[in-house]
């Protein structure tokens, strides 16, 4: 069931356009992530959706309801800023309550003390965020965003401000918070792991417009387009000539999908490339860079089309040096992206 739709928004900043006609569909208990490069208005998304800002042109849709023309607060929409935006002078229970002014003190209390608990935070309850972690003050604000129980959550970059070694824990927290409770959210990231660890459906922007929508396995896997398979991941991207599950490229005939006929652009992932000791396709290695799990080998195919290989079983194999002939060959389909 769908939860907010958006249709055609389009919003300038002077001569920017920030947003391009972008639609999109976020399905009621989905955990959305909204991913792409710098400035390709992902922020600006969220805060049309949250109302902070307006469009230009286009509807922006909750349970068949257009709430592009209400205020902020009369959206049933949460918020969780990239810097938390906690209320400096309040304690971790005051800040959780804020609010919640609309039910009776009871039940305030019951809804601070339950979601001091899913968020893990007794003890800290009467702190100030000066006196927190950057993990805890993440926490709290998560827990003021569900105890006030909105229909739908926005999590603007909610990571960023943590160490690499906190960070995998809290995405696992939130994930499975947001999974307890039912809650639908939409979270913005440029972390491509993040988005794919975490969500149920991914959408790609790039300058304001979706590249593509799709589960994390699709996306990675089955990219639309050459931009995506390279903002997802490090891939090789080979010319060919398609005729139905097939193409002629300077690796031989490679297996493909979906089908396809005439010129096509294929994206190769390097752990879809293997050497091998004979038969395949002749190549020369331009470089070789150690990654600790695995080796990733720069190579230049026939034609002079540059190739990235990884290669995880290493440690048996002898490093190939720069400047090597070697032989390869395609363990993986190539994906059509255009
Ligand atoms: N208030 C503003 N005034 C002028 N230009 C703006 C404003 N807000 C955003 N922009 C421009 O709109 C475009 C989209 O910005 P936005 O912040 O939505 O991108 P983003 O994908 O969130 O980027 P980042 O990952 O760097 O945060 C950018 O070109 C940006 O410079």
């Amino acid at each position: 069931m769908t939860l907010l739709s958006i249709e055609t928004l389009t919003k300038r900043f002077g001569g920017v356009v920030a947003l391009d006609r972008l639609s999109l569909t976020i399905m009621a208990g989905e955990i959305h992530a909204l991913i792409g490069p710098s400035g390709c208005g992902k922020s600006t998304a969220l805060r049309l959706i949250a109302g902070f800002e307006q469009a230009e042109s286009g509807a922006i849709t909750m349970n068949g309801r257009r709430i592009d023309g209400l205020k902020p607060e009369a959206r049933d929409i949460g918020m969780v800023f990239q810097d938390y935006a906690l209320f400096p002078h309040l304690t971790v229970a005051e800040n959780i309550a804020f609010g919640l002014h609309r039910l009776d003190r009871a039940a305030r209390e019951a809804a601070v003390r339950d979601h001091l608990a899913l968020m893990r935070l007794q003890g800290l309850e009467g702190r100030r965020p000066d006196q927190l972690s950057g993990g805890q003050q993440q926490r709290v604000a998560l827990a003021r965003s569900l105890a006030a129980r909105p229909r739908l959550l926005l999590l603007d970059e909610p990571f960023s401000n943590l160490d690499a070694s906190l960070r995998e824990t809290a995405r696992r927290e939130m994930r499975d918070v947001l999974r307890a409770s039912g809650m639908t959210a939409l979270f913005v990231t440029h972390d491509r792991e993040e988005a794919l660890s975490l969500s149920d459906r991914v959408t790609v922007l790039k300058a304001g417009r979706v590249e593509q929508t799709d589960r994390p396995e699709r996306v990675y896997q089955r990219p639309a387009s050459a931009f995506v398979a390279g903002f997802l991941g490090r891939t090789n991207l080979l010319q060919g000539m398609a005729e139905g599950g097939r193409a002629r490229t300077v690796l031989g005939p490679l297996p493909i999908e979906p089908e396809a006929h005439g010129p096509v652009t294929l994206s190769l992932r390097p752990q879809g490339l293997a050497l091998v000791a004979e038969g395949g396709a002749e190549a020369t290695v331009t470089d070789r860079i150690y990654r600790g799990q695995e080796v990733t080998y720069l190579l230049r195919a026939a034609d002079g089309t540059a190739l990235q290989l990884d290669t995880t079983d290493a440690p048996a194999t002898p490093a190939v040096a720069p400047g090597a002939r070697v032989r390869l060959e395609a363990v993986a389909p190539g994906v059509v992206v255009g």
